[in-house]
């Protein structure tokens, strides 16, 4: 690919140019990791992109990542990150899996027919909020729905001040309401299921059939999921859109402040009740339960708030249990390490 970018149509902000000295922003190569195959990292650079075979030395990377590399492309470090998307990784493996990094908005897409869920876009506001990065939840397939109107409002229901657009994905009239968010510079994600129609949005907004998209799936008699890695594509107008496979399960994991800023008004709530250790049942002086009764909390939001904390609080104490036998593990390698050292050399 002989394409050239400049630094800020890869989405390179002052963010990132603050972690570097004088002589590494001289001397050294700066890339994007555009994508994540089972080897290899692809990583974009101004004017080619370069293979980096995955290796245990390598720290845990992800599309969107920002590394330095020397003159001779080898890696350096990798840049702290601006915002990070992870969930605990799919299955009964307890693991952090990284989505997305350095992104400024997530666009949250969800059809306006089957895969319509409340549920599911609370999850994702929550994904949205840990990282905070700015959610704007897109409802698709306004085209094949009556009375879509109705579910824009339920979503808007939410929170007054999130931005909710309902567009047809292959359409691009309909999708040019999403450009504002695609300014130069700025990186923007995309979460939601299989065959919402993540990947015809980004055509639409590429003006061009990067993405393979379900209609093109469905001659594969193998029935895969179209988009099978995260990739990431450059508009030309010098924003930077990043596309996720569609994920079955995403599981909370160190979503604290992302489940509590999604449902700040049920904390709100709870901290009201008579008993601090209230369990919204059949206390007295339940402040959650009175608002269920008065209309003022719908009994949906409630049980899904208290599902995604308690799946919250589940994964982490597993991820916690985890890290911390790493870090007891490494310590004992590094004694050990030490210790031979020290009996080599005699004293
Ligand atoms: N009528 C209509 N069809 C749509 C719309 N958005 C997507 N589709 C169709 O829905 C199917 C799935 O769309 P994709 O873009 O592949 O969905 P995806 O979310 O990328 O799916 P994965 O790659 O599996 O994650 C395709 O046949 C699209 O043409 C829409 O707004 N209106
Ligand atoms: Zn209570």
């Amino acid at each position: 690919m002989n394409t050239s970018y400049s630094p800020t149509q890869l989405g390179w902000q002052a963010f990132f140019q603050q972690q570097l000295t004088l002589t590494e922003l001289e001397s050294s190569n700066l890339g994007r990791v555009i994508a994540h195959h089972r080897s290899n990292y692809l990583i974009q650079l101004q004017s080619r992109q370069i293979s980096l075979a995955t290796h245990v030395s390598l720290p845990s990377m992800t599309v969107g990542d920002w590394v330095l590399l020397d003159e001779n492309y080898q890696f350096i470090r990798l840049l702290s990150r601006k915002s990070v998307i992870s969930r605990k990784a799919a299955g009964s493996k307890v693991a952090e899996q990284l989505i997305a990094a350095n992104i400024d908005s997530l666009f949250i897409v969800c059809s306006l027919n089957q895969d319509f869920n409340l549920n599911r876009i609370e999850r994702y506001l929550a994904l949205a909020n840990e990282a905070q990065v700015e959610p704007i939840v897109v409802l698709t397939k306004k085209d094949l729905v009556d009375g879509w109107q109705q579910q824009v409002q339920l979503v808007q229901e939410l929170d007054p001040f999130l931005t909710v657009e309902a567009i047809n994905a292959l359409e691009p009239s309909s999708v040019e309401c999403l450009k504002a968010w695609c300014s130069t510079g700025k990186t923007l994600s995309f979460v939601g299921s299989s065959g919402v129609g993540k990947s015809s949005l980004v055509n639409t907004l590429l003006g061009c059939k990067e993405q393979l998209t379900g209609s093109i799936r469905e001659d594969d008699a193998k029935g895969r999921h179209t988009t099978t890695a995260r990739s990431l594509h450059f508009m030309d107008n010098g924003s930077v859109l990043l596309d996720t496979p569609g994920m079955r399960e995403i599981q909370l994991a160190d979503c604290q402040q992302g489940i509590s800023k999604t449902f700040a008004e049920i904390e709100v709530l709870e901290s009201a009740c008579r008993f601090s250790d209230c369990s919204h049942q059949n206390e007295p002086g339940c402040a959650v339960q009175q608002a269920i009764e008065s209309g003022e909390l719908e009994v949906r939001r409630f049980n899904n708030f208290i599902k995604l904390r308690s799946e919250h609080q589940r994964n982490n104490v597993s991820l916690k249990d985890k890290r911390d036998k790493e870090r007891a593990l490494a310590k004992k390698y590094r004694f050990v390490q030490s210790d031979t050292r020290r009996l080599k050399k005699g004293y």
